[in-house]
């Protein structure tokens, strides 16, 4: 009988931590964690208090910080750390995993100064192997309690999705797939950033149309800029656009919408990343998308504020009054 397939996954974060948990359910897993005892801790306590609280995770997630032994063993490598330190993580271990072992990317930010995608820094890290990504309305804690949700596995060929799905699945956690891995990525990445202009808003107390509208119009931007770049403009309906956009921009539990929170009351965006603890990958993002928005000549308005908002050059006041003077044009003129 074959053997089953050996999920690894880097970063034992909340989100690392999570899908590490799904994956173990179906097939044996193992978690690198770069501190030793949070390792020690999911390996004997079966719990990541740090990320996760006292959860308890399941007794046969293993866990290692030791990346080259977690490398050895992945027939299927998920990459759990955020977006700035995936190349550095793929770099120690670039010659330690089998070839065509595919590659998952769970980051939803772009690398700073290269600009590019988590998927696009894999695939230069480790050439050769099939290489996709895992996105959707997905707050870890919800997922980890048992409830209910969707998630996208996307992959350029359909084949290698389609032998993935059931590694992360559950009764409770339906995953899809889709070949419009520029489209899902971009979903996750820019929805962050709209989040944070949803978390003001709560802040500053403006009201439910208010939000809605942020909500709506950040969409358009979003989709804007996807298909300026090469996306399926329908992707941004699905989970990995408006889905993750609704659960990003309402869920109290949010990191980038809690950033923007905290902007409002009148942290500096130091104190509001240090006030959390934990990645909120819009803070790092926003500038780098507008330098994007630039390049393929496409307006942002919603983004190019909460820009000025992170970078100290603009309050979240002004920010929200600077949305009022823009013009409206054609509500349906998204491209
Ligand atoms: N949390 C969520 O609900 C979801 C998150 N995501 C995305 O998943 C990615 C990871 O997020 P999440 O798990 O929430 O983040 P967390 O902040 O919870 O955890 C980050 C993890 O990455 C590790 N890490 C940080 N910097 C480095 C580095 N330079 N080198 C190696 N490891 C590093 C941390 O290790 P250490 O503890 O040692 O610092 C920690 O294990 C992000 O891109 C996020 O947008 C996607 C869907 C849902
Ligand atoms: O991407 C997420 C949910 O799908 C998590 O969002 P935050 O990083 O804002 O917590």
């Amino acid at each position: 009988m074959a053997r089953p397939v050996r999920v690894v996954v880097l970063g034992a974060g909340s989100w690392g931590t999570t899908v590490a948990s799904l994956a173990a359910r179906n097939t044996p897993t193992l978690l690198w964690a770069r501190d030793a005892d949070s390792a020690d801790e999911i390996n004997t306590e079966h719990r990541n208090t740090r990320y996760l609280g006292d959860h308890p995770l399941r007794a046969d997630l293993r866990a290692t910080s030791d990346i080259v032994e977690a490398a050895h063993e992945a027939d299927v490598l998920v990459v759990g750390v955020p977006s700035h330190a995936v190349r550095e993580t793929l770099n120690e271990i670039s010659n330690e995993v089998r070839a065509w072992v595919p590659v998952l990317s769970l980051a939803k930010g772009l690398e700073p100064g290269t600009r590019q995608r988590p998927t696009e820094v894999i695939a230069e890290c480790l050439p050769g192997h099939p290489v996709g990504l895992l996105a959707g309305p997905n707050l870890a804690k919800e997922i980890l309690a048992g409830m209910a949700a969707a998630s996208v596995v996307a992959t350029q060929d359909e084949r290698v999705a389609t032998a993935l799905q059931p590694l992360f699945a559950s009764p409770v956690f339906r995953v899809y797939r889709n070949t419009d891995v520029l489209g899902c990525e971009l979903g996750g990445i820019l929805k962050n950033i709209v989040a944070i202009a949803s978390g003001m808003a709560d802040g500053l107390g403006v009201g439910d149309n208010t939000r809605a509208m942020v909500l709506a119009r950040g969409l358009a931007e979003m989709i804007r800029l996807g298909e300026a770049m090469g996306a399926h403009p329908r992707t941004f309906s699905g989970l990995t656009g408006v889905g993750d956009l609704i659960a990003t921009c309402i869920s109290p539990s949010s990191r980038n919408r809690r950033v923007g929170e905290y902007l409002a009351k009148g942290m500096t965006t130091e104190q509001a990343v240090a006030e959390l603890g934990q990645v909120a990958e819009g803070v790092k993002t926003a500038p780098t998308v507008m330098e994007l928005a630039r390049d393929h000549d496409v307006e942002m308005p919603i983004a190019s504020e909460v820009e000025a908002v992170v970078a100290g050059r603009r309050t979240p006041e002004e920010a929200y009054r600077g949305l009022r003077h823009v013009e409206p044009g054609d509500e349906e003129d998204l491209a």
